[in-house]
């Protein structure tokens, strides 16, 4: 007697796979003929790769960095700045975590104020991210607050109030700084189980200029990337 045979697993793809994978399905919410908002990190850097392949049926892109912008013209795509467009239909952005409302933590690539400021100009925010970037409650990816450099230590001491560790992101042994001349503050420690009230909080205080918490800017959609293949959650208003 033969054994039935086992379906077969199928195999699990690379982190990197599984962004290209999203990268290429987030090309069906790009509107043809129209100028397309465009946001930063890996994920993104995977749709945009695939965005040039139909780059001649699109008027352009609104991008929300400087390391976006330069892949986008390097690809032959036009960059138009976010001022001369009033309104976008769609917004594509990767996510460092993201909840089952599409409520985001966002910023592990420093380009959270621009991003934010992309996805208000923009009816739909399409959320591109592997799998593990879906979480039940925010704040196990380290939270990055932008900051104006004289109030980084005291914004650092609210966060130590709510129980949170903050420490200013480096690079090259410096204060890591933005595309807008700012700082990051990175928080620990924190879980955000209210979003909207938590982003409305931190945004008042003084010098921080945007918080990493997207509540108010939610994802509309997630395109999550899985070894399955592409899994489409869609969030309520
Ligand atoms: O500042 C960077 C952005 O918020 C990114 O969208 C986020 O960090 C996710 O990046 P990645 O796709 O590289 O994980």
């Amino acid at each position: 007697m033969t054994a039935p045979a086992s379906p077969t697993p199928s195999k699990p793809l690379s982190q990197d796979e599984l962004k290209a994978q999203v990268g290429r399905a987030a090309l069906a919410y790009v509107a043809r003929g129209e100028i397309v908002g465009v946001g930063t990190g890996s994920t993104v850097n995977k749709f945009i790769d695939a965005l040039a392949t139909i780059k001649d049926e699109i008027k352009g892109a609104v991008s929300s960095s400087v390391a976006s912008t330069e892949r986008l013209r390097a690809l032959g795509i036009s960059v138009f700045d976010s001022n001369e467009v009033e309104e976008l239909s769609v917004y594509i952005d990767g996510a460092d975590e993201i909840d089952h409302r599409g409520f985001m933590v966002k910023g592990g690539g420093a380009a959270l104020t621009r991003e934010k400021i992309v996805a208000a100009q923009s009816r739909k925010f399409v959320c591109i991210a592997d799998a593990s970037k879906l979480v039940e409650v925010l704040g196990a990816f380290p939270l990055p607050v932008e900051v104006i450099p004289m109030a980084a230590r005291r914004v650092m001491r609210q966060f130590a109030a709510m129980g949170g560790i903050a420490q200013v992101r480096e690079k090259d042994g410096l204060p890591l700084v933005t595309d807008n001349g700012q700082h990051i503050v990175d928080v620990t420690g924190l879980k955000i189980t209210d979003p909207l009230a938590f982003e409305s909080t931190v945004s008042q205080w003084p010098g921080v200029v945007t918080v990493g918490v997207f509540a108010h800017q939610k994802a509309d959609v997630c395109l999550l990337g899985t070894s399955e293949g592409v899994k489409t959650m869609e969030f309520a208003a």
